[in-house]
């Protein structure tokens, strides 16, 4: 049986009149990868700005195994309901290591005070090199994080939100700027993440999604366009004239 994790209901956001997000429905099932795609401008991130509780909604509903998050802070989606959001492009600490950069996050240190009685303990070790291990880096651990490449940066961004223990992450556009190869990796990565997590990725390159989805929900102009697995999305005549549409270029 799945289990619904996250269930949107009748989202919707505008902005000086502009429906952003309009109406949306949507529930992310436990231990699932949740892709979403749309074209530019089709609404994705402002629907991940509302999860999180950096966007507070017009309308609607987003409960979280039953209770309603919609229009809480930031601080209290991320830390109280676990849910952690990677952003596209690295956010890491250049001149720290791999492992100090993880170790910050994983600690999360907030005052000066819990900073001066941090012990690296076995505890700690030990979750330390599962993040590592989960996003293969535990060999580059002791590398700066400014000499790592493009990809390696973006699995040790992973690593920082999965340090964090989250429930619920959102990816957004992970394998953006990778190599092929750096790709599958990143697929293949946050597939070994589904199962304990919940997943929510936001991307563009359809081979990746094909890689990693159990569901995709395609939005178009704040909408909802169509739902269901990889290829059922992918024969839909609505969403291959919307991407046909689409002057980026990108698509199926
Ligand atoms: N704070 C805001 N104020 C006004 N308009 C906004 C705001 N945030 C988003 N929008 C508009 O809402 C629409 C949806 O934007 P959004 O960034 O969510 O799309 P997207 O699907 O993530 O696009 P992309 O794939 O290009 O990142 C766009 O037309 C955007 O200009």
């Amino acid at each position: 049986m799945n289990t619904v994790l996250l269930d949107i209901q009748d989202l919707s956001v505008s902005f000086s009149g502009f429906h952003a997000v309009s109406k949306v429905n949507l529930q992310v099932e436990k231990g699932k990868i949740h892709v979403i795609i749309g074209p530019n401008g089709a609404g994705k991130s402002t629907l991940m700005d509302l999860i999180t509780g950096k966007t507070k909604p017009t309308a609607g509903r987003i409960l979280y195994e039953g209770e309603n998050i919609a229009g809480k802070e930031p601080s209290v989606i991320a830390s109280k309901y676990r849910i952690g959001r990677k952003f596209q492009g690295p956010n890491v600490f250049d001149n720290m290591t791999v492992y100090e950069n993880i170790e910050i996050a994983l600690t999360g240190y907030t005052s000066i005070w819990k900073a001066f009685s941090y012990r690296r303990t076995d505890k700690v070790k030990a979750q330390m090199k599962n993040v590592l291990d989960l996003v293969q880096l535990y060999d580059q651990k002791d590398r700066m994080a400014v000499e790592l490449s493009h990809g390696q940066r973006q699995w040790l961004e992973i690593g920082m939100v999965i340090a964090q223990s989250p429930n619920l992450i959102i990816l957004d556009e992970p394998a953006a700027g990778m190599t092929d190869t750096e790709t599958y990796k990143t697929g293949e990565m946050v597939k070994g993440l589904a199962g304990e997590h919940t997943l929510i990725v936001i991307e563009h390159d359809m081979d990746f999604v094909e890689q990693i989805a159990d569901k995709v929900t395609v939005l178009h102009q704040g909408r909802v366009l169509a739902e269901g697995s990889f290829q059922e999305v992918k024969e839909n005549r609505e969403v291959i004239r919307v991407y046909l549409q689409d002057e980026s270029g990108e698509g199926f």
